[in-house]
């Protein structure tokens, strides 16, 4: 049987842990054919990231409108854009192949700026480019409260400031905006919020005491975008990659002399060939 597609434009990480690699893991444990227009190819480890080189816009655009055309494309999500001339190049592909929500392809925009590891992985001047161009396309935003303070200014510290950021998001034109709270570390648990103005829900979970979270934001935007794919309502697509990302950062493992990778190993059957 054909899988659902989805496609994820992404930065390579050399080490594996996040970026593209980190999606398509995603998305193979959740039984999707993932696909790839590559942004960036990062020189990184689990220590960080000692070089970029950025694909040119162009082929960026390329690699979506081909893999659109040819393949289909059910559900697709961005990681790291790198810079503004490749988030314009990606909002026109986009708009030609009818991913956003426009389109009606369903599209997570996931605001990568740094690694967690605090190397820069989206030119400042690109910040405008991720509000104007993207962001009014997308089905889903999905950024983690670094990304939450470049864009809005707003410092989310608790429910109340992690509601108020979502509105300030959803201002830019997203359908939904999910407001994670990893980077929350004053609280016991990880409690993240989705809203789309109107319906507002939040996304529990536990807190693990692990520097071993490399590639979660990918991970959970990937599992969510599995299922987009296939039909299912932003809040339940949501609602299962949390499931998925908490049981990733349970399972995650320790590599290299820095963090680690969450893993989606768990979802693969034990059974022997
Ligand atoms: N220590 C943790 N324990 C449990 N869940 C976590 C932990 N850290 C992050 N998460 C969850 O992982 C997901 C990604 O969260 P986070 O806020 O860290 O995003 P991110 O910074 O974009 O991720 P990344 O590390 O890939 O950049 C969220 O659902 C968050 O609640
Ligand atoms: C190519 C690429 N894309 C995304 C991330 C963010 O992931 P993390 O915040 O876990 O470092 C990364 N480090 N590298």
């Amino acid at each position: 049987m054909t899988p659902p597609t989805v496609l994820t434009i992404a930065g390579s990480d050399s080490g594996g842990g996040a970026g593209l690699q980190a999606d398509l893991r995603t998305l193979f444990a959740c039984g999707v054919h993932g696909m790839t227009a590559v942004t960036a190819v990062t020189v990184q480890n689990t220590i960080g990231v000692t070089g970029i080189v950025e694909i040119p816009a162009h082929v960026v655009a390329d690699q979506i409108e081909v893999v659109a055309v040819d393949i289909g494309v059910q559900a697709a999500k961005t990681g790291m854009l790198a810079n503004a001339e490749i988030i314009v190049a990606v909002a026109g592909a986009c708009d030609r192949v009818g991913i956003g929500k426009d389109g009606h392809i369903p599209f997570i925009v996931d605001p990568v700026c740094a690694s967690m590891g605090g190397d820069q992985l989206l030119r400042d001047d690109a910040l405008d480019a991720l509000r104007t161009e993207l962001f009014p396309r997308a089905t889903l935003v999905t950024p983690n409260l670094d990304e939450v303070r470049l864009l809005t200014g707003i410092d989310v510290t608790d429910r109340k400031t992690q509601e108020q950021a979502a509105d300030a998001l959803l201002a830019y034109g997203p359908e939904w905006a999910l407001v994670k709270a990893g980077h929350m570390r004053n609280v016991d648990d990880c409690v993240d919020l989705l809203s789309n103005g109107t319906d507002v829900h939040e996304l529990p979970g536990p807190r693990f005491d692990t520097g071993n979270t490399h590639g979660s934001g990918d991970t959970l935007a990937s599992a969510t975008a599995s299922q987009l794919a296939q039909g299912v309502a932003v809040p339940a697509a949501v609602a299962f990659g949390k499931r998925f990302i908490v049981r990733s950062v349970r399972d995650s493992y320790s590599l290299g002399k820095g963090h680690g990778p969450v893993s989606p190993f768990w979802r693969l059957s034990s059974e022997s060939v």
